[in-house]
Protein backbone atom coordinates (compact mmCIF):
# COMPACT_ATOMS: atom_id res chain seq x y z
CA UNK A 1 0.00 0.00 0.00
CA UNK A 2 1.12 3.54 -0.97
CA UNK A 3 2.47 4.80 2.59
CA UNK A 4 0.79 8.01 3.68
CA UNK A 5 1.89 11.60 2.27
CA UNK A 6 4.20 9.62 -0.04
CA UNK A 7 4.61 11.60 -3.08
CA UNK A 8 2.06 11.47 -5.39
CA UNK A 9 1.62 9.34 -8.72
CA UNK A 10 -0.19 6.59 -10.60
CA UNK A 11 -2.33 3.65 -8.52
CA UNK A 12 -0.23 1.08 -7.61
CA UNK A 13 -1.71 -2.09 -8.79
CA UNK A 14 -1.23 -5.61 -7.16
CA UNK A 15 2.08 -7.28 -8.06
CA UNK A 16 2.76 -4.34 -10.93
CA UNK A 17 2.60 -1.26 -8.82
CA UNK A 18 2.46 1.29 -11.41
CA UNK A 19 4.69 -0.79 -14.10
CA UNK A 20 2.04 -0.59 -16.90
CA UNK A 21 0.83 3.32 -16.43
CA UNK A 22 4.98 3.85 -16.95
CA UNK A 23 5.45 1.52 -19.74
CA UNK A 24 2.28 2.63 -21.74
CA UNK A 25 4.05 6.43 -21.55
CA UNK A 26 7.01 5.34 -22.39
CA UNK A 27 5.56 3.24 -25.67
CA UNK A 28 3.40 6.33 -26.79
CA UNK A 29 6.26 8.77 -25.87
CA UNK A 30 9.23 6.66 -26.89
CA UNK A 31 11.68 7.54 -23.60
CA UNK A 32 12.10 6.56 -20.46
CA UNK A 33 12.95 10.01 -19.73
CA UNK A 34 9.72 11.33 -21.47
CA UNK A 35 7.25 8.93 -19.77
CA UNK A 36 8.68 10.00 -16.57
CA UNK A 37 8.48 13.62 -17.27
CA UNK A 38 4.92 13.39 -18.58
CA UNK A 39 4.24 11.66 -15.10
CA UNK A 40 6.03 15.11 -13.57
CA UNK A 41 3.50 17.21 -15.74
CA UNK A 42 0.35 15.73 -14.47
CA UNK A 43 1.51 15.49 -10.43
CA UNK A 44 4.67 17.57 -9.98
CA UNK A 45 8.13 17.58 -9.09
CA UNK A 46 7.91 14.84 -6.94
CA UNK A 47 6.43 11.70 -7.78
CA UNK A 48 6.02 8.41 -6.60
CA UNK A 49 5.66 4.97 -8.31
CA UNK A 50 5.92 1.53 -7.52
CA UNK A 51 7.73 -0.55 -10.21
CA UNK A 52 7.73 -4.65 -9.15
CA UNK A 53 9.34 -4.80 -6.14
CA UNK A 54 10.78 -1.03 -5.85
CA UNK A 55 9.24 1.93 -4.48
CA UNK A 56 10.77 5.03 -6.60
CA UNK A 57 10.63 8.26 -6.47
CA UNK A 58 11.33 10.28 -9.80
CA UNK A 59 12.65 13.65 -9.15
CA UNK A 60 11.60 16.26 -11.89
CA UNK A 61 13.02 20.22 -11.67
CA UNK A 62 15.92 21.84 -9.67
CA UNK A 63 14.88 22.61 -6.48
CA UNK A 64 13.98 18.81 -5.85
CA UNK A 65 17.36 17.54 -7.47
CA UNK A 66 19.36 19.88 -5.47
CA UNK A 67 17.23 19.24 -2.16
CA UNK A 68 18.16 15.25 -2.66
CA UNK A 69 21.54 15.30 -3.99
CA UNK A 70 22.87 17.56 -0.90
CA UNK A 71 21.58 15.80 1.65
CA UNK A 72 23.20 12.95 3.37
CA UNK A 73 20.23 10.69 4.23
CA UNK A 74 19.78 10.08 0.21
CA UNK A 75 23.54 9.12 0.03
CA UNK A 76 22.31 5.53 -0.65
CA UNK A 77 22.71 3.40 -3.31
CA UNK A 78 19.92 0.73 -4.33
CA UNK A 79 19.68 -2.72 -3.48
CA UNK A 80 18.50 -5.69 -5.11
CA UNK A 81 19.32 -8.40 -7.58
CA UNK A 82 20.44 -5.85 -10.31
CA UNK A 83 22.96 -4.10 -8.53
CA UNK A 84 24.55 -7.47 -6.62
CA UNK A 85 24.33 -9.71 -9.75
CA UNK A 86 26.76 -7.62 -11.73
CA UNK A 87 29.07 -8.30 -9.10
CA UNK A 88 28.59 -11.82 -8.16
CA UNK A 89 26.16 -11.56 -5.54
CA UNK A 90 27.37 -8.85 -3.58
CA UNK A 91 27.08 -5.27 -4.06
CA UNK A 92 30.85 -4.34 -4.79
CA UNK A 93 32.82 -1.56 -6.97
CA UNK A 94 32.21 2.26 -6.18
CA UNK A 95 29.56 2.95 -8.73
CA UNK A 96 26.74 1.32 -6.62
CA UNK A 97 27.61 0.98 -3.32
CA UNK A 98 27.54 3.22 -0.57
CA UNK A 99 27.80 3.65 3.38
CA UNK A 100 31.06 3.38 4.91
CA UNK A 101 32.23 0.45 2.10
CA UNK A 102 31.63 2.99 -0.42
CA UNK A 103 33.64 6.17 1.29
CA UNK A 104 36.54 4.02 1.64
CA UNK A 105 36.68 2.67 -1.89
CA UNK A 106 36.12 6.20 -3.24
CA UNK A 107 39.25 7.56 -1.45
CA UNK A 108 41.56 5.04 -2.22
CA UNK A 109 40.28 5.19 -5.85
CA UNK A 110 40.73 8.93 -6.28
CA UNK A 111 43.88 9.33 -4.04
CA UNK A 112 45.81 6.34 -6.03
CA UNK A 113 44.39 7.80 -9.38
CA UNK A 114 46.03 10.85 -8.66
CA UNK A 115 49.20 8.93 -8.26
CA UNK A 116 49.29 8.20 -11.95
CA UNK A 117 48.00 11.92 -13.55
CA UNK A 118 44.25 11.67 -12.78
CA UNK A 119 42.99 15.07 -12.64
CA UNK A 120 46.87 16.20 -12.89
CA UNK A 121 48.72 17.55 -15.31
CA UNK A 122 50.11 14.21 -16.65
CA UNK A 123 46.55 13.40 -17.46
CA UNK A 124 46.44 16.47 -20.07
CA UNK A 125 49.39 14.73 -21.97
CA UNK A 126 47.66 11.34 -21.95
CA UNK A 127 44.59 12.81 -23.35
CA UNK A 128 46.88 15.13 -25.74
CA UNK A 129 48.36 11.66 -27.32
CA UNK A 130 45.38 9.98 -27.70
CA UNK A 131 43.71 12.75 -29.81
CA UNK A 132 46.88 13.12 -31.75
CA UNK A 133 46.34 9.02 -32.43
CA UNK A 134 42.38 10.14 -33.08
CA UNK A 135 43.62 12.78 -35.97
CA UNK A 136 46.49 10.71 -37.43
CA UNK A 137 43.75 7.36 -38.21
CA UNK A 138 41.07 9.99 -39.02
CA UNK A 139 43.88 11.73 -41.72
CA UNK A 140 45.18 8.41 -42.73
CA UNK A 141 41.06 7.06 -43.44
CA UNK A 142 40.65 10.60 -45.46
CA UNK A 143 44.33 10.45 -47.55
CA UNK A 144 43.24 6.89 -48.46
CA UNK A 145 40.50 8.36 -50.47
CA UNK A 146 40.62 9.96 -54.22
CA UNK A 147 38.89 12.91 -53.77
CA UNK A 148 40.17 13.76 -50.06
CA UNK A 149 37.00 12.58 -48.62
CA UNK A 150 35.31 9.73 -46.74
CA UNK A 151 31.96 8.96 -45.76
CA UNK A 152 32.39 7.88 -41.33
CA UNK A 153 30.59 6.30 -39.23
CA UNK A 154 30.99 9.07 -36.09
CA UNK A 155 28.24 7.66 -33.45
CA UNK A 156 31.28 5.28 -32.78
CA UNK A 157 34.28 6.70 -33.74
CA UNK A 158 35.89 7.54 -30.40
CA UNK A 159 35.33 4.34 -27.94
CA UNK A 160 39.21 2.81 -27.76
CA UNK A 161 40.84 6.35 -27.75
CA UNK A 162 38.62 7.30 -24.75
CA UNK A 163 38.85 4.30 -22.98
CA UNK A 164 42.64 4.39 -23.31
CA UNK A 165 43.09 8.23 -21.46
CA UNK A 166 41.53 6.53 -18.37
CA UNK A 167 42.87 2.58 -19.37
CA UNK A 168 47.19 4.24 -18.99
CA UNK A 169 46.06 4.39 -15.63
CA UNK A 170 44.36 2.22 -14.56
CA UNK A 171 45.87 -0.37 -15.80
CA UNK A 172 49.13 1.02 -17.89
CA UNK A 173 47.56 -0.06 -21.26
CA UNK A 174 46.57 1.23 -24.74
CA UNK A 175 44.52 -0.56 -26.97
CA UNK A 176 44.63 -0.62 -30.67
CA UNK A 177 42.29 1.10 -33.01
CA UNK A 178 41.92 -2.28 -34.24
CA UNK A 179 41.85 -4.16 -31.44
CA UNK A 180 38.72 -6.59 -32.25
CA UNK A 181 38.49 -7.99 -28.59
CA UNK A 182 37.98 -4.81 -26.80
CA UNK A 183 35.71 -3.53 -29.80
CA UNK A 184 33.44 -6.55 -29.59
CA UNK A 185 33.11 -5.66 -25.48
CA UNK A 186 32.61 -2.14 -26.47
CA UNK A 187 29.99 -3.63 -28.81
CA UNK A 188 28.11 -5.57 -26.31
CA UNK A 189 28.28 -3.03 -23.51
CA UNK A 190 26.29 -0.38 -25.89
CA UNK A 191 23.75 -3.32 -26.13
CA UNK A 192 23.73 -3.53 -22.89
CA UNK A 193 23.07 -0.21 -21.96
CA UNK A 194 20.17 0.01 -24.75
CA UNK A 195 18.35 -3.02 -23.11
CA UNK A 196 18.65 -1.77 -19.86
CA UNK A 197 17.62 1.57 -17.67
CA UNK A 198 19.12 3.19 -14.54
CA UNK A 199 16.34 2.42 -12.48
CA UNK A 200 17.28 -1.68 -13.49
CA UNK A 201 15.36 -3.54 -15.98
CA UNK A 202 12.66 -6.29 -15.75
CA UNK A 203 14.34 -9.12 -13.80
CA UNK A 204 15.56 -6.42 -10.77
CA UNK A 205 11.79 -5.18 -10.60
CA UNK A 206 10.37 -8.88 -11.09
CA UNK A 207 13.22 -10.90 -9.62
CA UNK A 208 11.09 -14.00 -10.32
CA UNK A 209 11.40 -13.67 -13.80
CA UNK A 210 15.05 -14.54 -13.35
CA UNK A 211 13.85 -18.33 -13.10
CA UNK A 212 10.41 -18.21 -15.42
CA UNK A 213 11.62 -16.36 -17.81
CA UNK A 214 16.08 -15.73 -17.80
CA UNK A 215 16.09 -14.72 -21.67
CA UNK A 216 12.78 -12.48 -22.15
CA UNK A 217 13.63 -10.27 -18.90
CA UNK A 218 17.21 -9.51 -19.91
CA UNK A 219 18.35 -11.65 -17.22
CA UNK A 220 20.40 -14.29 -19.53
CA UNK A 221 22.65 -11.10 -21.36
CA UNK A 222 23.24 -9.14 -18.14
CA UNK A 223 25.02 -12.34 -16.83
CA UNK A 224 26.51 -13.04 -19.88
CA UNK A 225 28.06 -9.70 -21.02
CA UNK A 226 29.18 -8.98 -17.26
CA UNK A 227 31.09 -12.32 -17.42
CA UNK A 228 32.73 -11.22 -20.59
CA UNK A 229 33.74 -8.00 -18.87
CA UNK A 230 34.82 -9.86 -16.12
CA UNK A 231 37.26 -11.72 -17.69
CA UNK A 232 38.70 -9.24 -19.83
CA UNK A 233 39.21 -7.35 -16.98
CA UNK A 234 40.29 -10.51 -15.23
CA UNK A 235 43.18 -11.67 -17.54
CA UNK A 236 45.06 -7.95 -16.84
CA UNK A 237 44.69 -8.35 -13.14
CA UNK A 238 46.21 -11.99 -13.45
CA UNK A 239 49.47 -9.80 -15.57
CA UNK A 240 49.73 -7.90 -13.19
CA UNK A 241 50.17 -9.96 -10.35
CA UNK A 242 52.64 -11.86 -12.34
CA UNK A 243 54.49 -9.00 -12.46
CA UNK A 244 54.08 -7.02 -9.48
CA UNK A 245 56.93 -5.21 -7.91
CA UNK A 246 55.73 -3.38 -4.49
CA UNK A 247 58.20 -0.47 -4.33
CA UNK A 248 57.14 0.88 -7.92
CA UNK A 249 53.67 0.84 -8.64
CA UNK A 250 52.92 1.30 -12.19
CA UNK A 251 49.27 2.03 -12.47
CA UNK A 252 46.44 1.99 -9.97
CA UNK A 253 45.96 -2.13 -10.55
CA UNK A 254 49.29 -2.01 -8.96
CA UNK A 255 48.58 0.11 -6.28
CA UNK A 256 45.61 -1.53 -4.97
CA UNK A 257 46.98 -4.90 -5.48
CA UNK A 258 49.98 -3.73 -3.13
CA UNK A 259 47.46 -2.48 -0.33
CA UNK A 260 46.32 -6.48 -0.50
CA UNK A 261 48.77 -7.17 0.92
CA UNK A 262 49.88 -4.84 3.57
CA UNK A 263 48.82 -4.34 7.04
CA UNK A 264 46.58 -1.12 6.64
CA UNK A 265 43.90 -3.52 4.52
CA UNK A 266 40.72 -3.00 5.49
CA UNK A 267 37.68 -5.61 5.54
CA UNK A 268 36.18 -3.91 2.09
CA UNK A 269 39.28 -4.40 0.09
CA UNK A 270 39.78 -7.55 -2.01
CA UNK A 271 40.60 -8.86 -5.37
CA UNK A 272 37.07 -9.28 -6.40
CA UNK A 273 36.52 -5.25 -4.75
CA UNK A 274 39.34 -4.41 -7.32
CA UNK A 275 37.78 -5.88 -10.18
CA UNK A 276 34.52 -4.48 -9.71
CA UNK A 277 35.97 -0.85 -9.33
CA UNK A 278 37.63 -1.56 -12.76
CA UNK A 279 34.52 -2.16 -14.22
CA UNK A 280 32.96 0.06 -12.70
CA UNK A 281 35.60 2.39 -14.17
CA UNK A 282 35.37 1.56 -17.44
CA UNK A 283 31.06 1.21 -18.15
CA UNK A 284 31.29 4.78 -16.72
CA UNK A 285 34.49 6.07 -18.19
CA UNK A 286 34.12 4.92 -21.59
CA UNK A 287 30.03 5.19 -22.51
CA UNK A 288 29.40 8.75 -21.12
CA UNK A 289 32.12 10.37 -22.66
CA UNK A 290 31.91 8.44 -26.23
CA UNK A 291 28.37 9.16 -26.00
CA UNK A 292 29.25 12.62 -25.42
CA UNK A 293 31.62 12.98 -28.65
CA UNK A 294 28.95 11.13 -30.70
CA UNK A 295 25.71 13.72 -29.52
CA UNK A 296 28.81 16.63 -30.32
CA UNK A 297 29.32 15.57 -33.77
CA UNK A 298 25.69 15.24 -34.66
CA UNK A 299 24.58 18.38 -33.38
CA UNK A 300 28.31 19.88 -35.60
CA UNK A 301 26.51 18.59 -38.70
CA UNK A 302 23.19 19.85 -38.08
CA UNK A 303 24.76 23.53 -37.21
CA UNK A 304 27.62 23.81 -39.67
CA UNK A 305 28.07 27.78 -38.43
CA UNK A 306 28.88 26.08 -34.72
CA UNK A 307 32.02 24.45 -36.31
CA UNK A 308 33.05 27.48 -38.70
CA UNK A 309 33.12 29.43 -35.55
CA UNK A 310 35.02 26.80 -33.34
CA UNK A 311 37.57 26.25 -36.45
CA UNK A 312 38.00 30.08 -36.36
CA UNK A 313 39.02 30.20 -32.56
CA UNK A 314 41.11 27.22 -33.30
CA UNK A 315 42.79 29.13 -36.02
CA UNK A 316 42.89 31.87 -33.73
CA UNK A 317 44.65 30.56 -30.48
CA UNK A 318 45.82 27.46 -32.02
CA UNK A 319 47.02 27.44 -35.81
CA UNK A 320 47.77 24.64 -38.23
CA UNK A 321 51.56 24.45 -37.09
CA UNK A 322 50.46 22.16 -34.02
CA UNK A 323 47.59 19.98 -32.49
CA UNK A 324 45.43 21.91 -29.48
CA UNK A 325 46.40 21.14 -26.06
CA UNK A 326 44.55 21.62 -22.91
CA UNK A 327 46.82 24.89 -21.78
CA UNK A 328 44.98 26.27 -24.53
CA UNK A 329 41.42 25.70 -22.95
CA UNK A 330 41.13 28.74 -21.07
CA UNK A 331 41.59 30.82 -24.08
CA UNK A 332 38.53 28.66 -25.83
CA UNK A 333 35.62 29.94 -24.34
CA UNK A 334 33.51 29.07 -27.50
CA UNK A 335 35.17 24.99 -27.85
CA UNK A 336 34.85 24.75 -23.91
CA UNK A 337 31.02 26.18 -24.62
CA UNK A 338 30.34 23.15 -26.74
CA UNK A 339 32.10 20.68 -24.27
CA UNK A 340 29.09 21.78 -22.02
CA UNK A 341 26.71 21.45 -24.87
CA UNK A 342 27.30 18.59 -25.89
CA UNK A 343 27.08 17.07 -22.27
CA UNK A 344 23.70 18.82 -21.98
CA UNK A 345 22.33 17.15 -24.97
CA UNK A 346 23.38 13.78 -23.77
CA UNK A 347 22.58 14.36 -19.92
CA UNK A 348 19.11 15.74 -20.46
CA UNK A 349 17.69 12.52 -21.99
CA UNK A 350 18.39 10.44 -18.88
CA UNK A 351 18.78 10.27 -15.45
CA UNK A 352 21.46 10.59 -12.23
CA UNK A 353 22.58 6.93 -11.13
CA UNK A 354 19.71 6.20 -8.61
CA UNK A 355 20.36 6.67 -5.02
CA UNK A 356 18.45 5.60 -1.66
CA UNK A 357 17.14 6.58 1.17
CA UNK A 358 18.79 5.78 4.24
CA UNK A 359 16.33 5.85 6.60
CA UNK A 360 12.56 7.41 6.52
CA UNK A 361 12.72 11.20 6.04
CA UNK A 362 10.79 13.76 4.16
CA UNK A 363 11.47 15.33 0.54
CA UNK A 364 9.78 18.39 -0.38
CA UNK A 365 6.83 18.32 1.81
CA UNK A 366 6.48 14.17 0.86
CA UNK A 367 7.21 11.75 2.96
CA UNK A 368 10.17 8.80 1.82
CA UNK A 369 10.10 5.58 3.51
CA UNK A 370 14.02 4.10 3.97
CA UNK A 371 15.05 2.07 1.14
CA UNK A 372 12.86 4.12 -1.40
CA UNK A 373 15.05 4.62 -4.39
CA UNK A 374 15.08 8.31 -5.23
CA UNK A 375 16.41 9.26 -9.07
CA UNK A 376 16.90 12.74 -10.70
CA UNK A 377 15.07 12.99 -14.42
CA UNK A 378 18.18 15.13 -15.76
CA UNK A 379 15.44 16.31 -18.51
CA UNK A 380 14.11 18.84 -16.09
CA UNK A 381 17.35 20.19 -15.18
CA UNK A 382 18.99 20.59 -18.74
CA UNK A 383 15.99 20.87 -21.28
CA UNK A 384 13.91 23.34 -19.18
CA UNK A 385 11.94 25.23 -21.70
CA UNK A 386 11.22 27.74 -18.71
CA UNK A 387 15.08 28.09 -18.04
CA UNK A 388 17.04 27.55 -20.95
CA UNK A 389 14.32 29.20 -23.42
CA UNK A 390 15.14 26.85 -26.52
CA UNK A 391 16.66 23.65 -24.77
CA UNK A 392 16.47 21.58 -28.08
CA UNK A 393 18.85 24.08 -29.78
CA UNK A 394 22.44 23.19 -30.18
CA UNK A 395 23.71 26.75 -29.09
CA UNK A 396 27.15 26.71 -26.86
CA UNK A 397 26.66 30.53 -26.78
CA UNK A 398 24.30 30.20 -23.96
CA UNK A 399 27.14 29.65 -21.87
CA UNK A 400 28.61 32.45 -22.81
CA UNK A 401 28.19 36.06 -21.03
CA UNK A 402 28.84 39.65 -22.71
CA UNK A 403 32.18 40.14 -21.30
CA UNK A 404 32.89 36.61 -23.76
CA UNK A 405 33.59 34.34 -20.80
CA UNK A 406 31.94 30.62 -19.71
CA UNK A 407 29.44 31.25 -17.59
CA UNK A 408 27.87 27.83 -15.98
CA UNK A 409 24.62 27.98 -14.44
CA UNK A 410 23.21 25.82 -11.40
CA UNK A 411 21.03 24.42 -13.63
CA UNK A 412 23.21 22.64 -15.20
CA UNK A 413 23.60 19.19 -13.11
CA UNK A 414 24.86 16.56 -16.04
CA UNK A 415 27.51 15.29 -13.32
CA UNK A 416 25.15 15.15 -10.70
CA UNK A 417 26.83 17.13 -6.86
CA UNK A 418 27.21 16.46 -3.22
CA UNK A 419 29.25 13.56 -1.84
CA UNK A 420 28.49 10.85 -4.95
CA UNK A 421 29.18 13.13 -7.46
CA UNK A 422 30.98 11.94 -10.86
CA UNK A 423 34.23 11.05 -10.17
CA UNK A 424 35.56 11.66 -13.91
CA UNK A 425 34.03 14.74 -15.11
CA UNK A 426 37.54 16.19 -15.44
CA UNK A 427 38.80 13.42 -17.39
CA UNK A 428 35.52 13.49 -19.47
CA UNK A 429 35.34 17.30 -20.32
CA UNK A 430 39.23 17.46 -21.33
CA UNK A 431 38.91 14.29 -23.76
CA UNK A 432 35.44 15.83 -25.06
CA UNK A 433 37.18 19.09 -25.47
CA UNK A 434 40.70 18.41 -27.26
CA UNK A 435 39.13 15.69 -29.38
CA UNK A 436 36.30 17.71 -31.13
CA UNK A 437 39.42 20.59 -31.21
CA UNK A 438 41.69 18.34 -32.88
CA UNK A 439 39.44 17.28 -34.95
CA UNK A 440 37.84 20.32 -35.69
CA UNK A 441 41.67 21.81 -36.43
CA UNK A 442 42.02 19.23 -39.23
CA UNK A 443 38.86 18.32 -40.86
CA UNK A 444 35.65 19.29 -41.96
CA UNK A 445 32.20 17.30 -40.92
CA UNK A 446 28.96 17.86 -43.11
CA UNK A 447 26.08 15.21 -44.06
CA UNK A 448 26.73 13.19 -46.97
CA UNK A 449 25.47 14.55 -50.38
CA UNK A 450 22.33 12.22 -51.06
CA UNK A 451 22.06 11.80 -47.81
CA UNK A 452 19.05 12.82 -45.16
CA UNK A 453 20.09 14.98 -42.10
CA UNK A 454 20.82 12.96 -39.25
CA UNK A 455 18.03 12.46 -36.81
CA UNK A 456 18.11 13.92 -33.16
CA UNK A 457 15.95 10.93 -32.00
CA UNK A 458 18.11 8.90 -29.39
CA UNK A 459 18.62 5.37 -28.73
CA UNK A 460 17.38 5.27 -25.32
CA UNK A 461 18.41 2.82 -22.44
CA UNK A 462 20.87 3.37 -19.14
CA UNK A 463 22.87 6.02 -21.28
CA UNK A 464 21.04 7.37 -24.59
CA UNK A 465 22.99 6.87 -27.80
CA UNK A 466 22.77 8.67 -31.33
CA UNK A 467 21.38 6.76 -33.69
CA UNK A 468 24.00 5.53 -36.35
CA UNK A 469 24.75 8.28 -38.37
CA UNK A 470 28.09 9.12 -40.80
CA UNK A 471 29.71 12.54 -41.89
CA UNK A 472 31.67 13.14 -45.00
CA UNK A 473 34.87 13.51 -43.49
CA UNK A 474 37.03 16.50 -45.47
CA UNK A 475 40.69 18.03 -45.15
CA UNK A 476 40.45 21.55 -44.10
CA UNK A 477 42.59 23.49 -46.79
CA UNK A 478 45.46 24.91 -45.59
CA UNK A 479 45.00 28.90 -45.54
C1 LIG B 1 30.31 13.02 -20.05
C2 LIG B 1 30.74 12.11 -19.22
C3 LIG B 1 30.15 11.78 -17.90
C4 LIG B 1 28.95 12.14 -17.34
C5 LIG B 1 27.87 13.02 -17.95
C6 LIG B 1 28.89 11.54 -16.03
C7 LIG B 1 27.84 11.69 -15.15
C8 LIG B 1 27.78 11.10 -13.90
C9 LIG B 1 26.67 11.20 -13.00
C10 LIG B 1 25.37 11.96 -13.26
C11 LIG B 1 26.97 10.50 -11.88
C12 LIG B 1 26.06 10.23 -10.68
C13 LIG B 1 26.13 11.22 -9.59
C14 LIG B 1 25.17 10.86 -8.48
O1 LIG B 1 24.85 9.70 -8.28
O2 LIG B 1 24.70 11.75 -7.78
C15 LIG B 1 28.29 9.94 -12.07
C16 LIG B 1 28.93 9.14 -11.16
C17 LIG B 1 30.15 8.55 -11.40
N1 LIG B 1 30.97 8.73 -12.49
FE1 LIG B 1 30.56 9.86 -14.11
N2 LIG B 1 30.04 10.83 -15.81
C18 LIG B 1 30.85 10.96 -16.92
C19 LIG B 1 32.11 10.43 -17.10
C20 LIG B 1 32.78 9.66 -16.19
C21 LIG B 1 34.14 9.18 -16.35
C22 LIG B 1 35.07 9.48 -17.52
C23 LIG B 1 34.41 8.42 -15.25
C24 LIG B 1 35.68 7.68 -14.92
C25 LIG B 1 36.78 8.24 -14.62
C26 LIG B 1 33.25 8.45 -14.39
C27 LIG B 1 33.14 7.80 -13.19
C28 LIG B 1 32.07 7.93 -12.33
C29 LIG B 1 31.99 7.24 -11.06
C30 LIG B 1 33.01 6.25 -10.51
C31 LIG B 1 30.79 7.62 -10.47
C32 LIG B 1 30.21 7.18 -9.13
C33 LIG B 1 30.58 8.17 -8.07
C34 LIG B 1 30.03 7.81 -6.69
O3 LIG B 1 28.95 7.24 -6.60
O4 LIG B 1 30.70 8.11 -5.72
N3 LIG B 1 32.29 9.21 -14.99
N4 LIG B 1 28.76 10.32 -13.30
Amino acid sequence: RKPKKFPPGPAWLPILGSALEVSKLRKQTGYLYRATAELARRYGPVVGLKVGKDRQVVLYGYEAIRDMLSREEFDGRPQGPFYETRTWGKRRGVLLTDEEFWQDQRRFVLRHLKEFGFGRRTMGDLVEEESGQLVHAFRKRVMSSKNSGVVMSMHDAFGVYVLNTLWSMMAGVRYSHSDSELKKLQGLLTELFANIDMVGCLFSQFPMLRFLAPELSGYKQFIYIHQRVWEFLKAELDKHKATLRPEEPRDFMDAYLTMLSSDQKKPSFSESQLLAICMDMFMAGSETTTKSLGFCFLYLLLYPEVQRRAQAEIDAVVGRDRLPSLNDRPKMPYMEAIVLESVRMFMGRTFSIPHRALKDTELQGYYIPKDTMVICNFNGTLMDKKFWGDPDIFRPDRFIDEKGSVVIPDQYTPFGFGKHRCMGETLAKSNVFLFTASLLQNFNFSIPPGSPPPTTEAIDGVTPSPKPFKALVTLRAVE
